[in-house]
């Protein structure tokens, strides 16, 4: 799992080391992560270091001050480095040993602007120092000239940001332009919330996190991210002697005389996803369209009550003139049951939910969802700060929210977030959400009562619907992703998605079966 956090609580964690005097330690430690990560990076690339060109941008603050240090360390390198002071001030100790180390010292200036833009556009590394966790706003004047002026360039060296990029607000995502956009992020103590959500991680490229020696004494994360391992460990598995209802069943409210596609591939999301049955309601000739794709569904003709499930799954493929199909979909919510409310569902919530009904809204839905709520966001606001945004939407509605995105964000009521970016742009496709929606839906009816998997890795209580909903959105990225690389990078279209969906399961529960192996790879082999 990764953890991120806002700058507040890395800085909180950092004051008893830097009380008991070692804050030289720390920068030291974050300059030579800074460094390390650079050389590992040109070393992946086939670069030599030997006479390459470091620009580091510095600021007047730490971050600046992390730069300068990490430049020292690679002028011992060999590297011909060149630190650009964008403020009145430098770090002192950073300069004195960046200069001590055979480094060239450049104040930047209006006058000076079109040189040092140039030789940082031919570098090739660019550290960029500016801002860090202490950065009030953007960057501001020459500052923001210069790096303006890069990020149009055509340059091919390696960009690399000091903790995060510079104008990206760490506790929120929000990014001030300009912003130099980075291919490697190193980040001291831990992950920044800022690089883990949108439009911030846009700017973060890779993330690398480097222990300074203030992780004991970080608190709970306010920002998690699924890796393989945990994916592994809380991915159901069938039981020795499961049957089809002990493996849960999915209800389906899915599906228009418009919109019949999106019913059919709800079912095939759920399907791939592990669940023991799929209940189809809805109109006969969607339910038709759905028996012809998907035989194994279930088409039922009664009411949401008449029909026993585990979880509802509604509103994916629904029009606001669907009544029947919304009051079916308005039933489920108040069943008490795990639902997942999708696209033409979310228009017909009552005003308070709970954590286990999970709302699926993309950008402009949930601004939509906003505005019905009395509150005036807008799509570009919502983008703008995806983070507060998915927040927000969980306290006022009361529901578990997952907002769709390049980086997918999922918040709980209370505060717990998850954010997963597992997917490829080319998930950007009519019909995915309705396979996600099905994914959610089958993890729900499989998952939801299993409070144990997700308490033993520190998920508690009703958490766990917000990382169940997390658990889908990794499972489709990652099978969209396959999905694209068996086309060799190339397009996908929703089908294939859920298509990818079992193999790409296989290979996360390979992983758990792997160490539950290692376990028990002590005990006598039988003879
Ligand atoms: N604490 C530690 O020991 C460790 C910290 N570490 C590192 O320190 C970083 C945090 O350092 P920081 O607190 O000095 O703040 P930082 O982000 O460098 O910038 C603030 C400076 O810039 C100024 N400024 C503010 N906004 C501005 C703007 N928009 N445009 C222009 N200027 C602006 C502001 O000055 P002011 O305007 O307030 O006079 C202030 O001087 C952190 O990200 C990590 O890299 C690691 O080494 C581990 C050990
Ligand atoms: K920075």
């Amino acid at each position: 799992m990764i953890s991120a956090y806002t700058g507040t609580q890395v800085r909180a964690a950092e004051e008893p080391l830097l009380a008991a005097g070692q804050g030289d330690v720390l920068m030291r430690r974050a300059a030579h992560g800074l460094a390390g990560a650079v050389v590992n990076e040109l070393k992946s690339r086939g670069s030599r270091l030997n006479g390459s060109r470091v620009v580091v941008l510095a600021g007047k603050g730490n971050n600046g001050g992390d730069g300068l240090f990490a430049g020292a360390f690679l002028a011992g390198r060999g590297m011909r480095t060149t630190a650009v002071l964008t403020g009145d001030a430098a770090h002192p100790a950073g300069l004195a040993a960046f200069e001590r180390a055979g480094g060239r010292v450049q104040r930047l200036s209006e006058e000076a602007l079109p040189g040092l833009s140039d030789e940082a556009a031919r570098a090739d590394v660019v550290i960029d120092a500016v801002l860090g966790t202490g950065a009030k706003g953007g960057l501001r004047g020459s500052a923001a000239d210069l790096v303006e002026a890069l990020a149009g360039a055509h340059r091919r060296g390696l960009v690399v940001a000091c903790d995060l990029p510079s104008g990206v607000d760490a506790d929120t995502g929000e990014a001030t332009e300009p912003v130099l956009p980075a291919d490697l992020t190193v980040t001291f103590g831990g992950a920044k919330n800022g690089l883990l959500a949108d439009p911030g991680a846009d700017f973060a490229g890779r993330v690398v996190v480097v222990p300074i020696g203030i992780e004991e004494h970080l608190p709970e994360p306010s920002l998690r991210r699924l890796e393989d391992a945990d994916l592994a460990r809380l991915l159901p598995h069938p039981a020795r002697r499961a049957q089809k209802y002990s493996r849960g069943v999915l209800g389906v409210v899915a599906g228009s005389e418009d919109y019949p596609g999106a019913a059919v591939l709800a079912c095939r999301g759920a399907l791939a996803a592990g669940v023991g049955m799929v209940r189809y309601l809805g109109p006969p000739s969607v339910a038709d369209l759905v028996r012809r794709s998907c035989p194994e569904v279930v088409c039922s003709t009664g009411t949401v009550s008449e029909n026993r499930v585990q979880a509802w799954l509604v509103g994916s493929g629904m029009g606001p003139h669907d009544h029947e199909q919304l009051t079916r979909a308005r039933d489920a919510i108040a069943s008490d049951l795990p639902v997942v409310a999708d696209a033409g569902a979310l228009p017909a919530l009552p005003a308070m939910l709970a954590p286990h009904v999970v709302l699926t809204p993309h950008a402009g839905e949930l601004a939509s969802l906003f505005h019905r709520l009395g509150h005036g966001e807008d799509r570009e606001a919502v983008e703008a700060g995806t983070l507060a945004a998915v927040r927000q939407a969980a306290v006022r509605t009361g529901a578990t929210v997952l907002l769709k995105g390049a980086t997918t964000l999922v918040a709980a009521p209370w505060g717990t977030t998850f954010s997963q970016a597992d997917g490829t742009p080319w998930l950007a496709t009519a019909g995915s959400g309705d396979v996600l929606a099905g994914v959610i839906g089958a993890l729900l009816a499989q998952a939801g009562p299993d409070v144990g998997r997700f308490s033993e890795v520190g998920i508690k209580g009703d958490s766990r619907w917000a990382a169940i909903a997390a658990l889908g959105a990794a499972l489709h990225g990652r099978a969209g992703r396959a999905a694209s690389e068996a086309a060799s990078g190339g397009p996908i279209a929703a089908g294939g998605i859920a298509d990818a969906l079992p193999e790409t399961w296989g290979k996360v529960s390979m992983l758990s079966n792997y160490e539950a192996w290692k376990r028990n790879s002590h005990s006598q082999p039988l003879r």
